[in-house]
C-alpha cells in the first residue's frame, strides 16, 4: 500500500514531522509559500498541517483533489473555509487544548504589562531616559477582570486572574450558571461587563455573531478608563474606533496580539498612546507548539491510516481504539444506504437507522455518516462519509437513529428504512463472524448477499423455470454469475434474486431481462 502523502506548510515544531513518518505517512515541509505555489502543490497531497499563515481558501482546495484531512496545529480555524472544505469531504481538524494555557498566559502578561506600561519604561530605561516620574501604573488586585468569551481560553485566564485576587465577570452565552459557579466567575450581559469591568480580555472566536463585537459604539459606551486586551483574533474589535478613544483617553489603555489584518504592517493603532502589541505570539511558547505538533500529527496520521477521527470540526469524532472495530460496520452501513439508495424511487424525505444488538453499543454517528454516504451518492459521486451530512440537510431529509437492545434473530443489525412519497424501504444487514457485512433482508425479504462490485437486482414471480432462464440468458452474454442469492415472500409469490456479476450490465441486457417471463423489475446495481 502506498504511504498517504502530508504537507506542513507552515513552521511547526520539528516533532510533527517525525510523527507522521513514524506513524506511515510520506511528509513534506514545504513553508512560506505562495498562494498560486501552495495551490500549483497541493494536488499530489492527502494531508495538509498548518498553522496560522497558510489560508485555506476555495481556490486551493479545488486543486486539492487527493485532499482528505487539513490539520490546524492550533485552535482558531478562521483561516480554512470549513463549509467548502466539508462540501469536498475535506475533514477538518483543530488540537483544541494544546496551546490554552499558554494563550491565556500570554493575556495575563499583557494585562501586567498595560497596568505597568512595562515595554515603554523598558524602551526609556534602555534609552539612558530613567524615565520613572513618567510611569505610574495601577494595581490589579481588586479590580474587575472582565472576559469576553469563557471557554478553555478564557477559563484559563479567569483562574489565573483570581489567582491574582481579582474579581472576574463573564460574558458568554453559552455559558451556564453551572459552568460559570464552577470556574468561579459572574455571568454577565455584555453591557454590564464593559460599565463594571477594570480590563476586558477577549477569547472567543472570529464568527459572523462575534466580529466587531468591541464595535465604536460599545467602546465609547464603556466605562471611562478601561483597558482591554485582545489575544483571541482580529476582527473582533473595530481599531479605528479603539485608536479614537485611546487618543482620547477614553480608554486607558489597549494590549493586543491579533489583528485584522496580519501580519500588521502598518496598523491604524501602531503608535496611539497606551497601546502596546505583540505579532500574534498568544501561542508561542516551547511547550504549546510542541504540544500542538505533537497532536496535529497524530490526529492526521491516525486518519489517513486507520480512519480515526479527533477533533473534527465538520465529522463525529471516531477513536484510533474504535475505528478497527467500526470499519465493518461503517462497510455494511455505506452498502446498506447505497442498496436502498439505489432502489427506492421518488423523492427522499426520511431515513432511519436502527441498530439492534451489539451495533446498538457502538458510536452511532459514523455508522449515520456512513449510511448517508452510500445514500447520498444516489445524487453526487464526490459523497463521503464528511459531506454526506450537509448534503442530506441541504436536501431536507429527516434523519433519525434507533437503538434498539432486544434479542432479534441475529447478535447484531443495521436496518435502514427511507421514506420517499412513494412509501416506506427498507434493508437490514449484519456482520458475519464480527467482521463480513451481509445483507440479510431487502424489502422484508429475507436473503443473504455479500454487497459488492457489480450486481443485478431482480425481483419476479416465485414460478418454476425462472432461476434456470435468467442464467441462460446471461450465459448467452457471456457473462460470469459470481454469486446467486435467492428470497421469497412465500411460495409462489413474490421472489427476489440478487446476483453478482463479473462486469456492469449493458442497458440493452437490463431490458432482455425485464422481457423475461415472470419478472417484475430489474434493476443493475453497483457497490
Ligand atoms: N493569540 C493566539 O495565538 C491564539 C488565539 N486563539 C483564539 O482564541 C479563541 C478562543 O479559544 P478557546 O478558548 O480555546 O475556544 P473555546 O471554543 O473553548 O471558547 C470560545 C468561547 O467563546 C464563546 N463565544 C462564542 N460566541 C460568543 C459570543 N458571541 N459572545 C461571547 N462569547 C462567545 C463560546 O461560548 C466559548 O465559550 C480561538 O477561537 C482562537 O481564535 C487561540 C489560541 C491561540
Ligand atoms: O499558531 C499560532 O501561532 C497561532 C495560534 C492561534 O492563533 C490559534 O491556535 O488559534
Amino acid at each position: 500500500m502506498t504511504k498517504p502523502k502530508v504537507l506542513i506548510s507552515d513552521k511547526m515544531d520539528p516533532n510533527a514531522a517525525r510523527i507522521f513518518e513514524e506513524r506511515g505517512c510520506e511528509v513534506d515541509v514545504i513553508t512560506g509559500e505562495t498562494p498560486e505555489e501552495l495551490k500549483a502543490r497541493i494536488g499530489e497531497y492527502h494531508g495538509l498541517a498548518i498553522r496560522s499563515s497558510t489560508t485555506v481558501t476555495r481556490e486551493i482546495l479545488d486543486a486539492a483533489t487527493n485532499l482528505k484531512v487539513i490539520g490546524r496545529a492550533g485552535i482558531g480555524v478562521d483561516n480554512v473555509d470549513i463549509p467548502y472544505a466539508s462540501g469536498k469531504g475535506v475533514v477538518v481538524m483543530n488540537t483544541p487544548f494544546g496551546n490554552s494555557i499558554t494563550t491565556a498566559e500570554h493575556a495575563i502578561a499583557l494585562m501586567m504589562a498595560l497596568a505597568r506600561q512595562i515595554p515603554a519604561a523598558n524602551t526609556g530605561t534602555q534609552a539612558g531616559q530613567w524615565p520613572k516620574k513618567d510611569f505610574m501604573g495601577v494595581e490589579v488586585t481588586g479590580k474587575t477582570f472582565g472576559l469576553i468569551g469563557a471557554g478553555n481560553i478564557g477559563s484559563i485566564a479567569a483562574s489565573r486572574a483570581i489567582g491574582l485576587r481579582m474579581k472576574v465577570i463573564a460574558y458568554d452565552p453559552f455559558l451556564t450558571e453551572d459552568r460559570a459557579i464552577e470556574i468561579g466567575v459572574e455571568k454577565v450581559d455584555l453591557d454590564t461587563l464593559l460599565q463594571r469591568a477594570d480590563f476586558v480580555s477577549l477569547h472567543t472566536p472570529l464568527t459572523d455573531e462575534t466580529r466587531n463585537i468591541l464595535s465604536r459604539e460599545r467602546l465609547e459606551g464603556a466605562r471611562p478608563g478601561i483597558r482591554i486586551i485582545n489575544c483571541a483574533r482580529g476582527g473582533l474589535i473595530d481599531e479605528a474606533a479603539l485608536k479614537d478613544c485611546l487618543e482620547s483617553g477614553h480608554v486607558a489603555g489597549a494590549a493586543l496580539d491579533v489583528f485584522a489584518q496580519e501580519p500588521a504592517k502598518d496598523n491604524p493603532l501602531f503608535g496611539a498612546p497606551n497601546f502596546i502589541c505583540t505579532p500574534h505570539l498568544g501561542a508561542s511558547t516551547t511547550e504549546a507548539q510542541v504540544n500542538v505538533a505533537l497532536q496535529v500529527a497524530e490526529q492526521l496520521s491516525d486518519y489517513l491510516v486507520n480512519g480515526g477521527v479527533t477533533n473534527a470540526l465538520n465529522m463525529p469524532s471516531l477513536s484510533a481504539e474504535e475505528a478497527p472495530k467500526l470499519k465493518p460496520y461503517m462497510a455494511l452501513a455505506e452498502g446498506l444506504g447505497s442498496l436502498v439508495g439505489q432502489l427506492a424511487h421518488g423523492n427522499l424525505t426520511k431515513i432511519s437507522i436502527e441498530r439492534e444488538g451489539a451495533a446498538s453499543e457502538l458510536n452511532g454517528k459514523p455508522i449515520t455518516g456512513a449510511v448517508l454516504a452510500g445514500l447520498m451518492r444516489r445524487y453526487s459521486d464526490t459523497v463521503n462519509m464528511v459531506n454526506a451530512p450537509f448534503l442530506a440537510k441541504e436536501r431536507g431529509l429527516e434523519v433519525s437513529e434507533i437503538r434498539q437492545n432486544r434479542d432479534g434473530a441475529f447478535n447484531t443489525l443495521i436496518r435502514v428504512s427511507v421514506e420517499t412519497d412513494q412509501g416506506t424501504r427498507s434493508v437490514a444487514g449484519t456482520l458475519f463472524g464480527n467482521e463480513a457485512p451481509r445483507l440479510v433482508e431487502i424489502f422484508g425479504i429475507g436473503i443473504e448477499a455479500e454487497l459488492k462490485g457489480h450486481m443485478l437486482y431482480i425481483v419476479n414471480d416465485d414460478k418454476p423455470g425462472f432461476i434456470g432462464r435468467i442464467g441462460t440468458m446471461l450465459g448467452n452474454h457471456g457473462i460470469n454469475i459470481g454469486t446467486f442469492n435467492l428470497g421469497r415472500r412465500d411460495a409462489g409469490g413474490e421472489a427476489v434474486l440478487l446476483l453478482s456479476l463479473d462486469e456492469a450490465l449493458d442497458p440493452a441486457i437490463v431490458a432482455e431481462a425485464e422481457a423475461l417471463e415472470g419478472v417484475k423489475m430489474v434493476k443493475g446495481l453497483a457497490f
